[in-house]
């Protein structure tokens, strides 16, 4: 895989580094999270093909043993609020100075710097700071934040995964590491390019969701189908089209312009009458093997059964019968191979990654019955 032999540590974090985590390991990567100790339950759920080590930070001895494995990796990932490592003594320059070589990637929502880099936050904070959050939602209602994909996956743990990728990249000429500054604000924004860069287009000078790309359009929308399900449409160039006008059985003659932005509300309405008069499956037969641009919308479960994602292998159910979606993109010689068996327990490498990492055995007993570290092998044989 293309990451084989890189080691990463990651601190356990609450969605957006674990994501950047799953990333370097579904790619081949080596990770080991390191949790607390007694917690009974981890809330990573994105822990795919990580080990566990459990280590109480707050006590010298746990910082030392971090720093130890620090220095011995290739990549650290830390999603705490800044100045949380520095306090603990495992700061960039410290670690940097043992370990030149190493990529310290830091993200964060607000960066490294600026009156808002020591406050709380979450994704939706995080997006309306990027500026999208303003343009997203429906005509006359307020912004809606679309889930927590945006800051915290695409703009956080993918765009520092992406930074990490090109820190080892040039690691590989120059020999040296460096610290990765990434900010779920400025990571969502660049993802936003598109906005910015656009403006000249005329594509966003109307009001929230009555432009061409935010349900402002009726040919590019979600539509509700008899039997309560939905279509998406997103036939925007006037080729395609024409082959929605086709399939819903209408005629362009008795329809208003495409691009007529007054008829819009009319368009919609028809729209909508038509697709109420089938289910979601017979809308799919019309539309499947056109370029109208219909498409089902389907649920986190119909995914997997899906003829189209069946014969590419998008999704797969893991030993414990969850559905994933596969690693993207494919790559040709070297693809992802995610590891299909459960996720660790909290802990449960403790004993065997100390031991690689050089600790002796009387030394990690020493940190375990000191509660510093914590191993639930057992655990994990039950
Ligand atoms: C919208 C998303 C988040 C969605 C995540 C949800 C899925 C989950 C969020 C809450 C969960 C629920 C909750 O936990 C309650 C239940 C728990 C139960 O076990 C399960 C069910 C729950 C209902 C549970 C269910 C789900 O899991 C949840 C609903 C996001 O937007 S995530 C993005 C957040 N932002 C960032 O990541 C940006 C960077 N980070 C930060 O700004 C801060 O870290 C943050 C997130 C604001 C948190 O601040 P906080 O004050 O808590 O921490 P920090 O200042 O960073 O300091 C960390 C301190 O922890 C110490 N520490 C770290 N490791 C160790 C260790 N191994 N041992 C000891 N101590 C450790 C560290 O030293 C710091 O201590 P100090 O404060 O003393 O310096």
């Amino acid at each position: 895989m293309a990451l084989a032999g890189v080691r990463v540590i990651e601190l356990a974090g609450l969605a957006p580094a674990p994501f950047c985590g799953m990333i370097l390991a579904d790619f081949g990567a080596r990770v080991i999270r390191v949790d607390r100790t007694k917690v009974a339950m981890t809330v990573d759920t994105q822990a795919r093909g990580k080990q566990s080590v459990a280590l109480n930070l707050k006590n010298p001895k746990g910082v030392a043993v971090l720093k130890r494995l620090c220095v011995q990796s290739d990549v650290v990932l830390e999603p705490y609020r800044k100045g949380v490592m520095e306090k603990m003594g495992l700061g960039p320059e410290d670690l940097l100075k043992e370990n030149p070589r190493l990529i310290y990637a830091r993200l964060t929502g607000y960066g490294q710097s600026g009156s808002y880099a020591k406050g709380a936050g979450h994704d939706i904070n995080y997006l309306a700071m990027s500026g999208l959050l303003s343009m997203l939602g429906r005509s006359s209602e307020k912004p809606y934040a679309p889930l927590n994909l945006v800051a915290d996956f695409a703009g956080g743990g993918l765009m520092c995964a992406f930074g990490i990728v090109l820190a080892l990249l040039e690691r590989s000429r120059s020999g040296q590491g460096q610290i990765i500054d990434a900010s779920m604000v400025e990571g969502a924004a660049y993802v936003g390019s598109f906005m910015w860069k656009s403006r000249s287009l005329g594509l966003w000078n109307r009001p929230r969701g009555e432009n061409l790309l935010d349900s402002g359009a009726p040919f590019y929308d979600t539509y509700r189908t008899s039997d309560g399900k939905y279509m998406a449409v997103g036939a925007i160039e006037p080729q395609f089209y024409q082959q929605l006008i086709q399939g819903l059985g209408l005629y362009d003659a008795d329809l208003p312009a495409q691009m007529s932005v007054s008829d819009w509300p009319e368009l919609r309405q028809t729209f909508t009458r038509v697709f109420a008069s089938k289910t979601q499956e017979q809308w799919s037969r019309v539309f499947d093997g056109t370029d109208a641009c219909v498409t089902p919308v389907l649920s986190l479960d119909e995914v997997l059964s899906h003829p189209h994602n069946q014969a590419r292998g998008s999704f797969f159910k893991d030993s414990q019968g969850e559905i994933s979606p596969r690693p993207a993109p494919v790559l040709s010689r070297s693809p992802a191979e995610p590891c299909h068996s459960r996720d660790p327990f909290i802990g449960e490498h403790t004993r065997s990654v100390l031991k690689e990492y050089g600790f002796k055995q009387a030394q990690i007993e020493q940190l375990l019955s000191a509660g510093i570290a914590e191993c639930n092998e057992a655990k994990a044989r039950l």
